[in-house]
């Protein structure tokens, strides 16, 4: 594919970097979902500003993947440029600071902190997803989230400027951060402040055993996008589904999970993203119809819907 760059002196080769047409199943937690009808790989802060830059000069809307465990991409695919993270992985570390890109797998991430000789993320051990989608879904689990730990964010704006926010604890809450729903900007990088381990041998420990417990309960055993609805004030999701005797419940190749009522998993491998769809739209009819809440979802829907 030939790209035209207007600049004669880019320094990025985005003829290297744009990818058409680029099957977006792997890059999904339920493996379902069409094409982006053009796709890259950034791997550092030049390329994606590169990126950015010829995105606004073609006007071409912009999405973000991580590691697609908490979307649904359509069947229909992704217009635009879709900006795919896992090639943002570096981290360094100053002093009690663990500073990583992006792209980096959340559960990766605890483990090269500890390597580091910094603990305090090790409760979120085995959660999916990326760093960056961590940060926007304010991810949590025991009792900690990812909010608690963290100190600044470095994202990038459409025009491809670069900016550092201090983190507040206060103005993250549940599922719901400064990043979420945002899309104008692009999280490129996070510095977490941690405590200094001697004993990393034991923070290893602590990481594997929570990693174990969600490996045993089998949730992630069939491919799924995690929780579908968010927890309404004071209840659970998967509680009022599991009341309406939905377990099991599948529309094409998309089933309520047995295990967890709030998961969708795509059986065989059958389901495309319209099944997943259909099922949320009857689950929450029917928890409607029988305990008067409207759930609302905490995946996010991606492309062309
Ligand atoms: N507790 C659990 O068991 C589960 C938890 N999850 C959590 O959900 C998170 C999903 O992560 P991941 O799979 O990587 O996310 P996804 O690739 O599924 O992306 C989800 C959304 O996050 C936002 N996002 C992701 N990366 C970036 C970035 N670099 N910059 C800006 N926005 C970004 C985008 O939303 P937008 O642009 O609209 O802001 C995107 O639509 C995980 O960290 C995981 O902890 C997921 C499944 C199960
Ligand atoms: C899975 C996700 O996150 C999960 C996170 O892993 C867990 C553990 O921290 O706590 C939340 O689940 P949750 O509220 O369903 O927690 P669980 O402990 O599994 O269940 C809560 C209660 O519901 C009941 N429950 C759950 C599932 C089910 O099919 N039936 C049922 O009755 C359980 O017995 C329990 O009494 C997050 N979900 C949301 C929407 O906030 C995700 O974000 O994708």
């Amino acid at each position: 594919m030939h790209i035209n760059v207007r600049n004669s002196d880019e320094k990025i080769n985005l003829d290297h970097l744009l990818i058409e047409q680029v099957e977006l199943a792997i890059h999904s937690g339920i493996h379902t979902g069409g094409k982006a009808d053009l796709a890259a790989y950034p791997s550092d802060f030049e390329e994606l500003r590169a990126l950015l830059e010829y995105a606004q000069r073609q006007n071409l809307p912009i999405t973000v993947l991580g590691g697609g465990t908490n979307s649904l991409i359509s069947d229909k695919g992704i217009e635009g440029l879709t900006i795919i993270t896992s090639h943002l992985t570096r981290r360094h570390v100053q002093g009690q600071m663990f500073c990583v890109r992006s792209g980096l797998l959340l559960d990766r991430a605890i483990d090269l902190a500890i390597e580091d000789g910094l603990g305090g993320l090790e409760l979120l051990g085995g959660l999916p997803g990326t760093v960056g989608g961590a940060i926007a879904g304010n991810s949590g689990a025991h009792g900690i989230h990812i909010a608690d730990l963290l100190y600044y964010v470095d994202y990038m704006t459409l025009d491809g400027k670069l900016h550092r926010k201090q983190i507040h604890r206060e103005d993250f809450s549940y599922r719901n951060t400064p990043f979420s729903n945002r899309n104008d900007i692009i999280i490129y990088e996070a510095g977490f402040r941690l405590f200094p381990i001697t004993q990393t041998n034991e923070a290893r420990k602590r990481k594997d055993e929570v990693k174990a417990k969600r490996k045993q309960n089998g949730q992630y055993d069939n491919p799924s996008i995690g929780c579908i609805f968010k927890n309404p004030q004071g209840l659970h999701a998967g509680q009022l589904i599991d009341e309406c005797g939905l377990k099991g419940y599948t529309i094409g190749g998309a089933k309520v999970s047995q295990r967890h009522a709030n998961f969708i998993i795509n059986t065989h491998k059958r389901a495309t993203s319209g099944d997943v769809k259909e099922l949320i739209e009857y689950v929450r009819h029917q928890v409607f119809e029988k305990h008067q809440v409207m759930l609302e979802e905490e995946i996010h829907y991606v492309g062309r819907w």
